[in-house]
Parts: structure tokens; sequence; C-alpha cells
């Protein structure tokens, strides 16, 4: 069970070599909410509203100003991203990293804790990648925005996690790609029970998480199913930049 407890993040003042000014800015605010073991959950929200830098303080991306993360009775709120991911938590990145002269073999090996073929070709096919050349790939500039989100998912799953947090996970991925990548986190939370954590605004994903993290302002403004969540996500008062047009319904922005 992962337990945030009163969670809060400032962001922080820069270090420019004097004395330390906080700079201020809260963007999660007393935020207290339990994940129960294998669930899927979808945090969803406005632009900017704060979903990443919830999921990012859960890994340890971003360290907490206030409050507590305990994962299964054990406070891992000062634990570094390494020991967290070692206890079972592991985050699959909205815009994954390349690394030159690295190929999908390498990463997935590091992943899997193992080089052995047969380990590596299970992982791939359950992310749907049928060729065997595709592992000797290297993970660079070249390939599209649809491969690496695949090699992604994959190095996630190769490390068998208790937890799974996905960064939009869809972000640069073709709208006939979603369904598969919906229904494989989905197998994968039921098949290992795996904790799942989506941040998205896709409603295939919406649709597919057992509960609904609405988060506005730095706050959870609902919790619950998506039929429960609709009328707050139809409602323009979810909108980040409310206070400027007070929720009129002829307002001029882009919304
Ligand atoms: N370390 C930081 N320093 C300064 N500002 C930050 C920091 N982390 C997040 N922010 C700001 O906090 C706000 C929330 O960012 P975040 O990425 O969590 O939003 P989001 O809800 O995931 O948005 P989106 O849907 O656009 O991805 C943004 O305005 C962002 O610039």
């Amino acid at each position: 069970m992962l337990q945030l407890q009163n969670v809060t993040f400032t962001v922080p003042a820069l270090d420019t070599g004097e004395q330390k000014t906080p700079s201020g800015q809260t963007i999660i605010n007393d935020v207290s909410f339990t994940f129960e073991p294998g669930g899927f959950y979808a945090i969803t929200g406005p632009n900017g509203s704060g979903k990443t830098t919830l999921a990012k303080l859960i890994m340890g991306i971003n360290a907490l100003t206030s409050g507590k993360i305990m994962f299964n009775g054990t406070d891992i709120s000062s634990l570094p991203i390494n020991e967290r991911s070692n206890a079972g938590i592991v985050y699959g990145f909205q815009h994954p990293a390349r690394f030159k002269g690295t190929t999908f073999r390498d990463l997935l090996s590091i992943s899997l804790g193992s080089d052995d073929e047969e380990k590596l070709v299970n992982i791939i096919s359950r992310v749907g990648i049928c060729s065997m050349d595709f592992l000797d790939k290297p993970v660079d500039s070249k390939l599209s925005g649809g491969e690496i989100k695949k090699i992604e998912l994959a190095t996630v799953i190769a490390r068998n996690p208790k937890v799974a947090i996905y960064d939009e996970p869809d972000t640069g991925i073709d709208l006939w790609t979603i369904g598969p990548m919906v229904d494989l986190l989905k197998r994968e939370q039921k098949e290992n029970n795996t904790t799942t954590i989506v941040v998205s605004h896709n409603k295939s994903f919406l649709e597919a998480a057992d509960t609904l993290l609405l988060i506005k302002k730095g706050k959870i403004a609902y919790t619950g199913d998506l039929a429960g969540a609709m009328p707050m996500l139809e409602d323009l008062s979810v909108c980040t930049f409310d206070e400027f047009c007070q929720g009129e319904d002829d307002a001029q922005c882009y919304r």
C-alpha cells in the first residue's frame, strides 16, 4: 500500500551561492491519498495542475517540502530514486531519454538484471514487439515516438514493479496503438497485481482506471470513478486559469 500523507511540494529556492531565498510557489498542496495494492489509478486534470509533479514526488525525482510517503509500512519520504526503485516503485517517463551508442537490448538487460535471451524475448512480446531485430536497435534519435514509448514500457515491465507510474504514456503514440497499450497495462496490473498509476488526459486510460484522481491547482479535487468525475471534467472551472475569466461561458481562450 502506497500512502501519501499531507504531501506538499513548494518550488525550492535556487542556490545562488548566497543565502537561499524561497521562491515559494506551492505546486502540490497537502495531498493525502492511499493507493491500494493492485489498483489501476489515473491521475488527470488541467495542464499545469501538478500531475507530473505529484508522480515525481512519489518516485523521489522531486523531494517533498513536507508530508510523508509510506510504502508497505515504511517511510520512504527521504529515500533516493534508486532505493525507491529497489523497493519496487518504477517510473516511465513522458519523454524517455535516448542514449547514443546504447541498444534496446542493453537497456532491457539492465532493467531485467539479466541478458538471458528467453527472458528478453518474453518482455518484448509482452509489449507487442514481434521482431527480434528490434532488440539490437540503437536507442537514438532515429527511433519514432511510438518505438521509444514501447522501449520505455518494456524497461518498466522488465523490472517487475510493485508500483508502476506512467507519465502520459500515450505521448507520441497514434490512436490505433493506445487501445493495445491500455490492454497491456491492464494485463500487467491483473497478472502481476501491479499497482498502476497513469498520468493522462486520454479517455482510454480514464476509462480503464478503477479510480481517478482529478488534480486541480495542486490539490485533489475528486477521487472516484469516471462517471462521477464527468461533471467536473466537463466543467470549465477545473481550468488552471479560471481566476482570469471567473468561469465565464464565453471566455475567449484556448481551453
Ligand atoms: N521544480 C520546479 N520548479 C519550478 N516550477 C515547477 C517545478 N516543478 C513543477 N513546476 C511548475 O508546476 C506546475 C505544474 O507542473 P506539472 O508538470 O506537474 O503539471 P501537469 O499537471 O503535469 O501539466 P501537463 O498536463 O501540462 O503535463 C507548472 O507550472 C510547472 O512549471
